[in-house]
């Protein structure tokens, strides 16, 4: 047996693992942090090699979300889970998600799901079945998490390449399922010169179609020339082998923790390619939770997820003055949020 790499025990406030034989339900949760409130983050439903990586995947998004939740300004600290997709479950997928919902419930609330890749309202609505809270479970954020990184880009572009707006910027957008579809609509609306790719071929050709877009092939994204590389997919797309070789200006995107380590944005920013960090530009979503839960009109959510392109602007400048990256502007203020109101 392959003991857990230290990451494992040292990293969550909390973590949890679930495993029922019946439903075939192998899981991991890991609460991050609380400080600002209990831990909001989305259900991953996908293979893993083991439950080893599931772990430690759940482990990096679960922080990617305290810092999420603290930027965004939403009274939530961070949290994730995956759960593992190991062929179609023995008694269907909701006996999977009910069981799960089970696990979640004994958390007594610390803990509050959403959706994620390879999940829907209807899995969130099953989870919430069992007596856990929930989020998502009426509307899909996703459309409202692809707006803020919309506006992400739309920043990018006015602060980084000199544009005043997206019409001729090229932007390529990896993955078209909720958030990517959704991305692709505003960006062709806006003018932008959009390039789709989707390990589902029949899903990016559907919506190349449907948008006058082009379509680049999965393996061939981080190669393929454009202005944006906008990554709305699985994480660490980005590494320190092929941001060599990245022929975009811009990564900005929808997709949780995007970068194989922090390194790669340092690496980034001295190629002259701004790296928008995906906890700023993908918090969308989070403020939608938010804006559900204290009965916001479209108006007043628009108008806060909107802000995000501007939280971007901000920090494009406080970086430059301070000689640093994006990157580390936004995790100094993420921290120093979560600081503040653990020591007050
Ligand atoms: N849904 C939200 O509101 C939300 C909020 C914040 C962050 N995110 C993040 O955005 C990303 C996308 O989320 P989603 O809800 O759209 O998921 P989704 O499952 O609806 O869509 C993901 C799409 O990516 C495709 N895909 C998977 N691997 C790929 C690869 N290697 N290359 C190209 N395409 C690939 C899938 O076929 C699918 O079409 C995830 O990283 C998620 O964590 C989502």
């Amino acid at each position: 047996m392959t003991l857990p790499p230290p990451l494992m025990l040292e990293t969550s406030e909390q973590l949890v693992t679930c495993k029922d034989e019946s439903t075939g339900l192998r899981a991991v949760i890991a609460i991050d942090n609380t400080v600002l409130g209990p831990g909001l983050g989305g259900i991953r439903y996908r293979p893993y090699a083991d439950l080893w990586s599931a772990g430690v995947e759940a482990q990096r998004l679960a922080a990617a979300m305290t810092l999420k939740n603290a930027i965004a300004g939403v009274p939530f600290g961070g949290a994730k889970s995956v759960v593992v997709q190991d062929g179609p479950p023995p008694r269907g997928r909701d006996a999977l998600f009910r069981r799960f919902g089970e696990f979640v419930a004994r958390l007594g609330g610390t803990y509050i799901p959403g959706v994620d890749m390879g999940t829907s309202s209807h899995d969130l609505r099953t989870v919430g079945s069992a007596g856990a809270e929930v989020s998502c479970t009426d509307v899909d954020p996703s459309p409202w998490t692809a707006l803020g990184v919309f506006h992400s880009i739309a920043a990018a572009a006015r602060h980084h390449l000199g544009t005043d707006g997206l019409g001729e910027v090229r932007v390529l957008v990896q993955g078209v399922g909720h958030v990517g579809a959704r991305l692709a609509e505003l960006l062709t609306e806006a003018g932008a010169d959009v390039l789709v790719s989707d390990v589902d071929q029949a899903r990016a050709e559907e919506v190349a179609g449907r948008l006058g877009a082009g379509t680049v092939a999965p393996g061939e994204v981080t190669t393929t020339a454009c202005d944006v590389f906008a990554p709305c997919a699985t994480a660490r797309v980005i590494t320190h082998e092929n941001l060599a070789d990245l022929p975009a200006k811009v990564v900005a995107g929808g997709a949780n923790d995007t970068l194989e380590d922090e390194g790669c944005a340092d690496e980034l920013h001295a190629r002259g390619v701004l790296y928008v960090p995906d906890f700023v530009a993908n918090g969308g979503g989070v403020i939608h939770v938010q804006a559900m839960r204290s009965g916001w009109d479209d108006a007043r959510t628009t108008a806060a997820i909107v802000r995000i392109g501007d939280r971007v602007g901000e920090l494009v400048e406080q970086s430059r003055t301070a000689g640093t990256t994006p990157l580390q502007a936004a995790l100094t203020k993420a921290r120093e949020l979560v600081t503040v109101t653990e020591g007050s």
